[in-house]
């Protein structure tokens, strides 16, 4: 059985960062959105990837970037993956990958089953789907905001493509998510906030504890 790979993400100070590659995180993630309380600049991903060693994946995460943008992004040669968090079609992932030949992963919205059978038009175009909770209409973020989805809709689903579950997972639920999913990745971001972009050692260390013990 191979080992649960873990992300951490919204990272913004160094100390987090040596945190979670110090707690066994597999990919640290590097939200680049401007309305978001987790935003970093393409140059603070630089510094704060510098700190990262190589086994460890670095993800921007990026929802509708322009060209210009991921051209910046990709400039820090600082990445081992961009995160398309917004509303990207399979067209566009694909090409995003072929223009800057960096591996994408495509964050699914999921509500009902419906959405998942959807994700099948991304296989081949990226290199891993996430499958997230879709966030309100009109909401500021379109992921960030603690929100789950129905686990059991991914329950013996074959996703044809490396996948990874996110949304709402907390310490207290990601073992019963893994149970439930057999996610083969966890992402987490604001459920080891002390509060939105706060990111809080304590918890970052006791959720890659219990991911690894799921
Ligand atoms: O975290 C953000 O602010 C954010 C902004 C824009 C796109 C995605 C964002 N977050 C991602 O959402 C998922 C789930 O987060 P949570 O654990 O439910 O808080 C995760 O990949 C975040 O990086």
């Amino acid at each position: 059985m191979s080992r649960l790979a873990i992300k951490i993400c919204g990272l913004s100070t160094p100390d987090t960062v040596g945190a979670a590659v110090r707690a066994g995180a597999s990919h640290l993630g590097f939200v680049h959105f401007p309305k978001s309380p987790r935003h970093v600049e393409a140059e603070q991903i630089r510094a704060l990837a510098a700190l990262v060693p190589p086994h460890v994946g670095r993800v921007a995460v990026v929802a509708d970037p322009a060209d210009e943008t991921i051209a910046a992004l990709v400039a820090t040669n600082a990445l081992t993956a961009l995160q398309l968090h917004g509303k990207e079609t399979p067209e566009r992932a694909a090409a995003v990958r072929a223009r800057f030949g960096i591996p994408v992963w495509k964050a699914i919205s999921v509500k009902t089953g419906a959405d998942i059978d959807a994700a099948e038009a991304y296989a081949g175009a990226v290199d891993l789907l996430l499958f997230d909770a879709k966030t309100p209409e009109g909401a500021a973020l379109p992921g960030g905001m603690g929100l789950r989805f129905d686990w059991t809709l991914l329950r013996g689903a074959s996703i044809g493509a490396p996948w990874g579950l996110s949304g709402g997972l907390s310490i207290g639920n990601v073992a019963q998510a893994v149970a439930i999913t057999r996610a083969p990745l966890v992402d987490i971001s604001s459920g080891v906030e002390s509060a939105p972009g706060i990111k809080d050692v304590d918890k970052i260390v006791a959720f890659c504890k219990a991911a690894e013990l799921s």
